[in-house]
């Protein structure tokens, strides 16, 4: 057996643009925290065979009980993230035995099962893949006074989401490479590309967006009211 699947959602951070006392990925959606939806979609899933939330050091215990709770129907290994999201990752890979590795933002809770399977079977016939929206709008280059400096082509351009599928070997030695050389990325696909693994694009969804704002949940409310559990 050599494509046992692991999931690393990580769920550590502040939230601070959407401004809330309590942390973005605890907020009810509908009527369950954030997180919870983002859990059940993989859990479900028979591919899935191992599962690891990364949460702050302080919130380990009551996401345990959040788990139990709502009954989660896989095992889920809780640990505790870092400052950054690479390091909430990082923590995350090392609990894992998986041959191929999926990381997965735990505020995108209306990601779709089949967006999870097409990227999985993407990168185990590629070797790694991202799941991406191309650009709707124009995107500038502009400089520190404000001064359009570039227009980049938008037919090359994808707005990159989770999840993010590689071989877990090679995530790891990207991770450290990372470390060693003090490189921050803010996906982890940035990481195996300094190592000159291609990483393919698989076509995402609209709506898989990661709730940042105080619109993204309201956009995702409606959404999940108006197209039901499928949506999310
Ligand atoms: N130290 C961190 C920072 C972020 N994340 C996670 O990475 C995902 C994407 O990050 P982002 O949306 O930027 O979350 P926050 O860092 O919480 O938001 P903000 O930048 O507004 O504080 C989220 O699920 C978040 O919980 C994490 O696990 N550990
Ligand atoms: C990984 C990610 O969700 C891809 O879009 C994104 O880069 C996370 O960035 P953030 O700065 O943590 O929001």
């Amino acid at each position: 057996m050599n494509n046992r699947v692991g999931v690393v959602i990580v769920a550590a951070g502040r939230g601070s643009r959407m401004g809330t006392p309590e942390s973005k990925q605890f907020l009810l959606l509908r009527d369950k925290p954030i997180f919870i939806h983002t859990l059940e979609i993989f859990a479900a899933m028979p591919e899935v065979d191992e599962m690891v939330m990364v949460t702050g050091a302080e919130d380990v215990e009551r996401c345990q009980e959040w788990i139990r709770q709502y009954r989660i129907g896989k095992d889920v290994r809780v640990v505790a993230g870092g400052s950054e999201r690479q390091h909430s990752v990082y923590r995350g890979l090392s609990h894992l035995q998986a041959d191929w590795v999926m990381v997965h933002d735990g505020v995108r809770p209306l990601i779709q099962p089949e967006l999870v399977r097409s990227c999985l079977e993407t990168a185990m016939r590629t070797g790694a893949s991202v799941a991406a929206v191309p650009v709707k709008d124009t995107v500038k280059q502009v400089n520190g006074d404000g001064i359009i400096t570039a227009t980049p082509d938008r037919r090359s351009l994808w707005s990159i989401q989770t999840p993010q599928t590689f071989r877990l070997s090679d995530l790891l030695r990207a991770y450290e490479k990372a470390d060693q050389e003090g490189f921050l990325g803010t996906d982890d696909s940035m990481l195996v590309e300094r190592l000159g693994i291609p990483v393919t694009v698989v076509q995402g969804s609209y709506k898989n967006i990661k709730i940042t704002t105080p619109e993204d949940l309201d956009m995702a409310e409606l959404w999940v009211k108006t197209e039901g559990e499928d949506i999310r």
